[in-house]
């Protein structure tokens, strides 16, 4: 079948393919006897255990009420409290935020269902050749080649018109469907976070979030370790390259953790809500007002953890810069083209450095 993806789309799909060959983690923690020092070797970090990690303060996260946001009485003091979510926490979780109860269970089996299938099962999904790594261990490679203990099928969605993307996985069957419904009604929330945040800034939604065409789902499995599990990450420290990404934590194992004040503090996933985060291009579009925060997963020795985020971005196209009436004082970041950014931060090629470093003005 022809991809009805459009030039712009799939672009998107070639800057994400794998750098380097990997072994499917979930495969190799099945089959033990293979878990041996040297197969382990790739993923362990000698230097975790350095990291202060603030436990108990997990509820500190905001929670923001999408119900009081759409009540005329109560919008004012919710929409304060947003302000500071984004600007100090650059995460926050939402309640009420209107996804039916059936829709997200739909797409939590599914993408239990999915993860549980042998590894071709889950490679068997029609794509044409070369075009793209549906499911697989992706890009997430840190600079010193240490390896991530995930495995993640990567998405992407722009529901309803591409539901006929010809690289669904064909099992489970309802998971074209369920994730596909996810997908639309995850699109209407997040057009009222964007409206939402916004008015935080006291800018028009089309200047901001009005332009987020595009919406990548990224699923992520996390095998439980063992063996060492203070010595392997879920997924490095990273910040997102998006405008926001909207978290579904699956299962509600605990593992995200998010760097604050140079400590990393645990999330404590809340079972009713969605979380929400800052990506870069919102934090380049407010001048650094709002913060992209870095974030990893750690693993846990005995559970899995499942979660999938989505994240929001602007067309391939669109241009990206400070927005004139939020900036206080001096520029502080580039204009950049969101398909630039998206390679450059996909590119792994960055020496170390953040994207984000690249769209900085440095002092002079
Ligand atoms: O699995 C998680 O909790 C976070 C995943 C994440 O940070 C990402 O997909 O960018
Ligand atoms: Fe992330």
């Amino acid at each position: 079948m022809e991809s009805p993806l459009t030039g712009s789309e799939s672009r998107w799909l070639h800057v994400t393919k794998s750098p380097i060959p990997v072994r499917n983690v979930q495969d190799l923690v099945a089959s033990s006897d293979e878990l041996t020092a040297e197969t382990m070797e790739r993923y362990i970090r000698q230097d975790i255990d350095r990291d202060v990690v603030l436990a108990g303060h997990s509820a500190e996260i905001p929670v923001i009420d999408l119900a009081k946001l759409l009540n005329p009485d109560s919008v004012a003091a919710e929409l304060a409290k947003l302000r500071f979510a984004c600007e100090d926490w650059g995460f926050f979780q939402v309640i009420n935020h209107g996804l039916p109860n059936e829709v997200i269970a739909a797409a939590k089996h599914d993408i239990e269902d999915f993860f549980r299938l042998p590894l071709d099962a889950k490679n068997d999904h029609a794509q044409r050749p070369g075009e793209i790594q549906g499911y697989g261990q992706a890009f997430v490679v840190s600079d010193d080649q240490k390896l991530d203990w995930a495995d993640m099928l990567s998405l992407f969605s722009q529901p309803p018109q591409h539901r006929d993307m010809s690289y669904w996985p064909k099992q489970p069957h309802t998971f074209r469907n369920s994730i596909g419904e996810y997908s639309s009604e995850l699109l209407k929330f997040s057009r009222y976070i964007e409206t939402f945040i916004a008015k935080t800034l006291n800018v028009d939604y089309e200047l901001m979030g009005g332009n987020c065409a595009v919406q990548t789902l990224r699923m992520t499995y996390y095998p439980p370790c063992m063996s060492m599990p203070n010595k392997v990450l879920g997924f490095s420290p990273h910040s997102d390259g998006s405008f926001i990404t909207i978290l579904l934590e699956v299962n509600s194992v605990q593992g995200l953790q998010i760097r604050k004040h140079d400590v990393w503090v645990p999330v404590k996933p809340h079972p009713e809500a969605l979380l929400v985060n800052v990506g870069d291009l919102l934090e380049i579009m407010t001048n650094g007002k709002y913060k992209s925060v870095e974030h990893r997963v750690t693993i846990n020795a005995h559970k899995e953890r499942l979660s999938m985020s989505a994240f929001h971005l602007p067309k391939f196209e669109a241009i990206i810069s400070p927005i004139p009436d939020i900036i206080e004082g001096k520029v502080l970041y580039k204009t950049v083209r969101v398909e630039e950014y998206a390679k450059l931060y996909l590119s792994n090629k960055l020496d170390g450095k953040k994207a984000l470093d690249f769209a900085k003005i440095s002092p002079t």
